[in-house]
Order: C-alpha cells, then sequence, then structure tokens
C-alpha cells in the first residue's frame, strides 16, 4: 500500500478540513439563536450569511477534491496490483483455489471499497472528536455524553460486524462456488446437451443456487438485525441528547442555540458510525479479498518491478538451445509424475515421446517450456538452470501446442500472434507452413474471422493446425508439440513432417509427443515413458527395434491360450 500513502495523507486531512467545516452551520446557528435574534442586527446577519455561504463552498470543495482522490487511488491501485495479480494468477505456482477471474474480481471488490463512501466513513470516524469537543466547549455534560454515545454506537458497529461476519464469509464462499460450476460447465456446453447430461448439470447447479439462497438469507437476516440494533442506538441517542441539553437549558447552564446545536453535533459525531455499518459488507468483502490477494502475491516472490518488459533474472537464452535435464522429478498431489529423467536434447534434432496413456509424456511437455517446474533434480537450457523465477524468460522463445489446443477467443491473426503485435508477414508465414491459409481465406473475414473459445467455426484438424501455427509463430528456438497430428488426416500428418524436417534445419529443438508412428520418419531420438520413468531413450533405429519387441511380446501374451 505503500504508493498510495501520499494520497491517503491527502485525504485524510480534506477529511479533517471538511469536518471543521462542517462546523460551520452549527455556529452559524448557534450565532443566529444567541446573537442575531437578540440584537436584531440585519447586517451582522447578512456578513454571517455571506461568511458561511463562503466556508460551505470551501467544504464542497475539499469534498470534491476527497472523491476525486479516491477515484485517481483506485485507478492507480487497479493499475498497480493489477499487473501483479493477473502475472500471478497465471504463474505456474500458482496453487490457489480461486480461479483467476475469480482473484481479479477480488481486486474490484478492494477498488470499490476504495472509492466508496465505506472509506470516507473511515476516514471520517476520528474527526467526531472535533465534535465532541464542541460538546465540551458548550458543557462538559454535553461532551461527556457525547463520549459515552459515540462509544455505545461503537459497540453497536461491533455488534453488527460480530453479528454479519460469518454469514457473509458464507455468502461469499456459496456464490463464489455457483459462480465456478457454472463457467467451468458452461465450456462444455455442446457434449453436455448430446449426452443428456443438462438435466444432472441443472439439479446440482439448482443445489449450489439453494445454499447460496440460504446462506443470503441467513446474511440478510443477521444485516437486517444489526442495522435495527444500530438504528435504534442512533436515534434514542441522539433524543437523548436533546433530552440532556434541554435539562441543561431548563436549569440556566445553556442557551437554547445550544440546546438545538447540540442535537446537529451529536448527529454529526454519530454518523461516520451509521455509514461505516452501512458499507459493513462491501468492508469485509475488501477484507477478505485483500487476504486472498495478499497470499496469492506474498507466494509467489514476484518480480520486484513489475514494468510491462522487465522480468526478472533473466536467463541468457541464444540460439540454438540445448536442454539437459538431470534427475528431473515431478511430484504433485503426493504422487510422482516424473521420476529420476535424464536426458540430453540436441537442437536441429527432433525427440519423439512415445509411452502408453498416464506414462508422464504431458507433463514432460509442460516441464520443457516451463509451465511445471522440478520438485526434484536439475532443467537446464544452455546451462541456465529453469527454475520458478525465470520460467518466464523462456516465453518468446518457445513454441508450445498442448494436447488440448486451447485457442482463445479473438481472431485467427490475434490467436497466431499470441495476443501481441500483429505482424502479418509473420502470421501468414506460420499459417502458410501449417497449411491453413487457403482455409483461412476460404472463410468470408479472412484472418479477422472471429473464433469462439471453443475455437468454431474452424474444424477439429482446423483448429489443430491453427494451435500448430501459434507454436511456429517467428520461429521458436524450442518447439514442443503434444499430439499435433491426433486430428490431422493423412495430407495434414505429411505437411507436419515436412514442416518439422525444415524447422530441424534451422537449428530448432523438436520434441514431439505422439502415440502415430507417422512422425518416427522423420525422428532423430526417441524416448519411451512408463509410469513417469525413462524405460528407453536412444536413436530412432534402436528405438525402432525396442518398440517392435515391445509389440511383439505384447502380442504373443494376447494370443497365448488362456
Ligand atoms: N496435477 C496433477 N496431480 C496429480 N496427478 C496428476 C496431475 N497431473 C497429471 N497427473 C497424473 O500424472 C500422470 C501422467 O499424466 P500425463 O498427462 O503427463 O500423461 P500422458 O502420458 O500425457 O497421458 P496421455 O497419453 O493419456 O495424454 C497421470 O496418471 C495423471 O493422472
Amino acid at each position: 500500500m505503500q504508493p498510495f500513502g501520499g494520497a491517503f495523507l491527502q485525504m485524510v486531512w480534506l477529511s479533517l478540513l471538511t469536518n471543521v467545516l462542517m462546523l460551520v452551520p452549527t455556529l452559524y446557528m448557534l450565532q443566529l439563536y444567541d446573537r442575531v435574534m437578540l440584537s436584531r442586527n440585519t447586517l451582522t446577519l447578512l456578513a454571517m450569511t455571506l461568511l458561511t455561504a463562503g466556508l460551505l463552498l470551501l467544504m464542497a470543495g475539499a469534498d470534491w477534491l476527497r472523491s476525486l482522490y479516491a477515484i485517481k487511488t483506485g485507478v492507480q491501485f487497479d493499475l498497480t496490483y493489477g499487473k501483479q495479480v493477473f502475472s500471478a494468477v497465471f504463474d505456474p505456482r500458482n496453487t490457489q483455489r480461486l480461479s483467476p477471474a475469480e482473484s481479479l474480481q477480488q481486486l474490484t471488490a478492494i477498488r470499490q471499497f476504495m472509492t466508496g463512501q465505506g472509506l470516507f466513513a473511515l476516514l471520517d470516524i476520528p474527526w467526531s472528536v472535533i465534535y465532541i469537543g464542541v460538546l465540551f466547549a458548550l458543557h462538559p455534560v454535553l461532551g461527556a455524553t457525547a463520549l459515552v454515545f459515540c462509544l455505545l454506537q461503537s459497540a453497536a458497529a461491533l455488534l453488527n460486524q460480530r453479528m454479519t461476519a460469518q454469514p457473509a464469509q458464507s455468502v461469499q464462499g456459496a456464490k463464489q462456488g455457483t459462480d465456478h460450476f457454472l463457467q467451468q460447465k458452461i465450456q462444455h456446453l455442446h457434449t453436455s446437451y448430446v449426452l443428456g447430461m443438462l438435466q444432472n448439470l441443472r439439479q446440482r447447479w439448482q443445489a449450489l443456487l439453494a445454499q447460496q439462497a440460504l446462506a443470503e438469507a441467513a446474511w440478510m437476516h443477521a444485516s437486517d438485525l444489526s442495522q435495527f440494533v444500530s438504528k435504534w442506538v442512533r436515534y434514542t441517542l441522539q433524543s437523548l441528547m436533546l433530552a440532556v441539553a434541554a435539562w441543561l437549558t431548563i436549569h440556566g447552564e445553556i442557551s437554547v442555540g445550544s440546546m438545538v446545536a447540540s442535537n446537529v453535533l451529536i448527529a454529526r459525531a454519530l454518523h461516520p458510525f451509521d455509514v461505516m455499518v452501512q458499507s459493513w459488507r462491501q468492508w469485509l468483502q475488501a477484507q477478505s479479498a485483500a487476504v486472498d490477494l495478499h497470499g496469492l502475491l506474498s507466494n509467489l516472490v514476484l518480480p520486484a518491478s513489475m514494468s510491462d518488459t522487465t522480468v526478472m533474472t533473466p536467463i541468457p537464452l541464444i540460439r540454438p538451445y540445448l536442454l539437459n535435464l538431470q534427475a528431473v522429478g515431478v511430484t504433485a498431489n503426493s504422487r510422482h509424475l516424473l521420476h529420476a529423467v535424464t536426458l540430453t536434447i540436441q537442437p536441429g534434432r527432433l525427440l519423439c515421446v512415445m509411452g502408453p496413456s498416464g506414462a508422464g509424456k504431458s507433463t514432460l511437455a509442460r516441464l520443457l517450456v516451463g509451465v511445471t517446474i522440478p520438485t526434484e533434480g536439475r532443467y537446464q537450457i544452455n546451462q541456465s538452470s529453469i527454475t520458478a523465477d525465470n520460467a518466464r524468460t523462456l516465453m518468446n522463445s518457445v513454441g508450445y501446442l498442448p494436447q488440448q489446443v486451447s485457442l482463445l477467443e479473438g481472431t485467427i491473426a490475434e490467436n497466431v500472434a499470441r495476443f501481441g503485435q500483429l505482424e502479418s508477414q509473420h502470421i501468414l508465414q506460420a499459417c502458410q507452413r501449417v497449411g491453413l491459409h487457403e482455409a483461412i481465406l476460404r472463410l468470408p473475414q479472412g484472418y479477422d474471422t472471429r473464433l469462439d473459445e471453443q475455437g468454431l467455426p474452424l474444424s477439429g484438424g482446423q483448429r489443430q493446425l491453427l494451435g500448430l501455427a501459434r507454436a511456429i509463430y517467428k520461429e521458436p528456438a524450442l518447439l514442443v508439440l503434444d499430439e499435433p497430428n491426433a486430428s490431422l488426416d493423412e495430407f495434414g500428418e505429411a505437411r507436419l513432417l515436412e514442416l518439422l524436417q525444415a524447422l530441424k534445419t534451422l537449428n530448432t529443438t523438436i520434441v514431439v509427443i505422439s502415440h502415430r508412428s507417422g512422425v518416427l520418419k522423420i525422428t532423430d531420438d526417441l524416448l519411451v515413458l512408463k509410469r513417469g520413468e525413462v524405460v528407453h531413450h536412444g536413436p530412432r533405429d534402436a528405438g525402432i527395434v525396442y518398440l517392435n519387441q515391445l509389440h511383439a511380446a505384447a502380442s504373443s501374451v494376447s494370443t497365448e491360450p488362456a
């Protein structure tokens, strides 16, 4: 919060000024009752009225300036923390239960509190002391009564906090659960519809919604009750104050003007407590959002400067890339996904990774591109170790096609250019190389065709080719393709092999995961994984012999008489 210290200090001073100037109408009233009405001097009345109007204008100005500072701080907050939170939620080390969208919503909750009435109430509470001071000046009994009343109002606010904190938290949890459910399931709407899952999903969603409604009802009940208590305390105290002032007036201790003024002053002193109670929900949301975001940011020791392009300790990655894994292991949720993987991948060579389902091939792919960080051993590129801190450095020099292509909502050109600057020459080159250019030109809007989150209107094979074009965009030094031929026809696969062959001549380090044997034609080295361990690694021809032996053994087992 240090960057906002200056603006916060300005808001504190402006709050003081506003609150001091708030006394003007009270003093004006006192003078009217106790002086003008007695002297009947209209000139004094005019002078006092003009002075009061001027001071009230100043007060309105201070209040307006305070709002401007709040808005400016909100914008600054979004810009500063938005960048950090955005980077943190997509950091491979992020283990938070919240989705990226939910974490970014937390930012909004904090900003809304920072720019809303709740913050002003918080800033105004300390200046209640000014009104109490004036009440003391009118009569010590009035001051002491106000002090006690403010304490009582604080107790009411505290009671409100006690009564509503837990229900508000339950509402938030239930709402997050419902939103999360919808977000996740909506992505697979077509499959759910065809497989007749919609009714089951609706029932589950309704159960979550019912939970949320119950939590909301409990929260509203607690909130209404606490607001009722708070309001009752507030209005009763105000009337009691008037009673005390009237008693003092009857006994000649204060003037009638002071009696009326005391009523206004106690109302002003208690007002911020009232606003605070009303904006309690926002306060709680901001508080819990701040805890979540603090957890997110402090767990992920982020770069000191999050300016757009700087990254922490960039590793000197100069083409070509020589990859080296030494006894690398990956453990997740107490499971060994990879264990003791040692291998070298030479630039300009293509390593094909094979193995049964669940062998750890995709985990290895994610590790090579820096999404997954080894929990044991060492992964180096050109002798620089890839760690959680510097994995981002790889981003612009790596081409990656995941098993699920994951195209983003946006135009074809934007997807190929990875949502960076659209460099037509590179976009065209990438699409031509994967053989997608003609198909794109046949679309009415060509490269400007918008894709939805499912990658429609492209076909399955075209989506895979687009993912491939995105991976080879600007000729990365390292290319990792996870089953790139899964949706391709023979022609597409032949084109893919041609492309990979061409990239090898550019000294690209290539890793291809495939269940299909076609890619073996251009493979240099073969790696076979089983249950997270390397069971074979070596040149292609020896690998093919190994695979043939495996197949022969497997078919002899299946044809043996039972
Ligand atoms: N985050 C995770 N937590 C626990 N287990 C995981 C996690 N991610 C993957 N696994 C497990 O690790 C194993 C390897 O998964 P991986 O996706 O790497 O296999 P794969 O060889 O690519 O399989 P396939 O050929 O079916 O795509 C699987 O058994 C999977 O269930």
